[in-house]
């Protein structure tokens, strides 16, 4: 953004010092005089890939006079890192191709990319907020480190929503964490006049319930917080039917459900897409796989590394495994690839160290990784099983890497012990539910092994090719587009 754009106060404030900001005012949204684009606005790179960057859109829909009137704009905000907000990622992809502009606010992590399609885009500015330098390693030191956490990020978040970007019509926030986004987004909508949406993925509380135990003090008013500022806002989405009752239930909310539903770059893979990825893969190097007769097996999980994902689930089925593998030679050889990043990623590394020194994990390959945005779908399209660990903290979320597994038409298997799993995967029809470790391990071999020669496995299969025919577009546009007052005639 041109420093022309900021307020006077901001200038000024900027000029001075970047924290006396508190003592002004942000300015307040106003639909005069009305945004508009013009051709000058797009840089020749943008004119030369006309459709992600959003001139295409531009093209078919501006006045005789050249101008794109914006009539929708719209602070999109996860206090966590954009890369790995694939939701959030596509509300804003989304709100951009239908001509609205987005302040997409966020931490960015350099070493974790964000969808190609959001950086292309004119329409979508990327507006990062710094980190917190210091991480809690203790309970203790966490009951130390967050009153300070939560200062730093409200100056950080409130100079962002705030003064460095544009008065928009409309906020919206993902929830959790709500601490203290909430707050801070309510007091800029209140000071800019701008209408606020929660877009609950899950509770806060409950996810520091993990933490700290469901009867704590400071889980209680974690609670009482998350309720007594989302009330008020405009309009709710929740990711899934059963949040949306609980929302009702608990603070007398009324939430629209909006499912998580794939984005386009996530498809099933043609047989030689799925062995020229292969190929590129280093973990194979060396390995007497045929890539075309999958007499071998690859399992796929994807994770942040967060307390509500047990890997050691996976890890006991896949010894298990193993260990039977020894006696029925039948059993084909499986290579797991666990994608991601997060906090217990180092935990977890060791302890598979440890079962292969062990001996425990006898051929299977294992490995870890964080991919490219396409990378990442590849690795699932070429994949036979995916699996998922989340256990919801809530019982109400779900997990986003399921729907892209269904994206690429991959089966799952997941922890079913919550109540939303049969709201996102059908039993037996797209996936296999598990609560505990040696069923994982029966699951696979009933899957994988000769007995049933296959069949099960490829039922699961055209149940996932048929989930993946359902796409985030077709779910976003009657309901949040909707919400947003996108005309369906300017659709596309
Ligand atoms: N590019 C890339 N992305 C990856 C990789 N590995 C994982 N991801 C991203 O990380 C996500 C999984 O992260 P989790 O934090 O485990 O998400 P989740 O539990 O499946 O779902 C969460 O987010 C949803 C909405 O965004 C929520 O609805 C849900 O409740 C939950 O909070 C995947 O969907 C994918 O976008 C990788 O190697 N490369």
């Amino acid at each position: 953004m041109a420093r022309d754009d900021f307020p006077m106060d901001v200038v000024m404030g900027g000029l001075l010092d970047r924290h006396v900001f508190l003592l002004t005012l942000p300015s307040a949204f106003s639909n005069f005089p009305p945004h508009e684009i013009t051709e000058s606005d797009f840089t020749d790179d943008q004119k030369n890939d006309p459709k992600r960057s959003g001139f295409a859109f531009y093209q078919k829909h501006k006045d005789e006079d050249g101008s794109l009137k914006i009539n929708v704009s719209v602070q999109v905000i996860v206090l966590g890192d954009i890369g790995r907000s694939p939701r959030m990622q596509y509300h804003a992809l989304s709100i951009a191709n239908n001509g609205g502009r987005v302040d997409l606010i966020g931490y960015l992590d350099p070493s974790v990319d964000i969808n190609p399609e959001v950086k292309a885009h004119r329409m979508i500015n990327i507006i990062p907020i710094p980190v917190f330098p210091f991480q809690a390693t203790s309970k203790l030191s966490f009951l130390i480190l967050a009153p300070l956490k939560i200062a730093f990020q409200i100056q950080a978040l409130y100079h962002a929503l705030g003064y460095r970007t544009k008065a928009s019509k409309w906020m919206l926030v993902q929830n959790p964490p709500s601490i203290p986004t909430l707050f801070v987004a309510q007091i800029i909508c209140f000071l800019r006049s701008t209408k606020l949406v929660i877009d609950w993925h899950n509770f806060g509380y409950s996810i520091l319930a993990l933490r700290l135990g469901p009867e704590h003090i400071l889980v209680k008013i974690s609670q009482w917080y998350e309720g007594c500022f989302a009330k008020s806002a405009t309009a709710h989405f929740a990711v899934t039917n059963a949040m949306c009752r609980v929302l009702k239930e608990k603070w007398n909310i009324d939430a629209l459900p909006l499912h998580d539903r794939p984005a386009n770059h996530l498809r099933p893979l043609k047989e030689d897409e799925r062995v020229t990825f292969l190929r590129t893969r280093p973990e194979l190097e060396g390995q007497p796989f045929d890539l075309h007769d999958r007499s071998w097996r690859l399992i796929v999980s994807s994770t942040s590394w967060t307390p509500d994902e047990d890997f050691s689930i996976m890890l006991d089925a896949l010894v298990r495994y193993a260990t039977i593998r020894k006696r029925e030679k039948a059993l084909p050889r499986i290579w797991a690839v666990i994608t991601g990043k997060g906090p217990l990623q180092a935990y977890y590394k060791s302890k598979i160290q440890q079962y292969v020194q062990e001996g425990n994990l006898n051929d299977t390959i294992f490995s870890t990784a964080w991919l490219s945005t396409a990378d990442y779908a590849r690795l699932l399209g070429s994949a036979d099983l995916g699996i998922s660990l989340h256990t919801s903290s809530s019982g109400v979320d779900l997990p986003m890497k399921v729907v892209d597994m269904f994206g690429t038409g991959l089966p799952v298997a997941g922890w079913g012990q919550f109540e939303a799993w049969p709201e996102l995967v059908k039993e037996g029809e797209n996936g296999r539910g598990f609560g505990s470790g040696e069923e994982l391990c029966g699951i696979l071999q009933e899957l994988f092994g000769e007995k049933d020669k296959g069949r099960q496995l490829r039922r699961l299969k055209d149940g996932a090719l048929r989930e993946s025919e359902r796409r985030w577009d077709d779910e976003w546009m009657p309901v949040a587009g909707q919400l947003f007052g996108f005309a369906p005639e300017r659709h596309g």
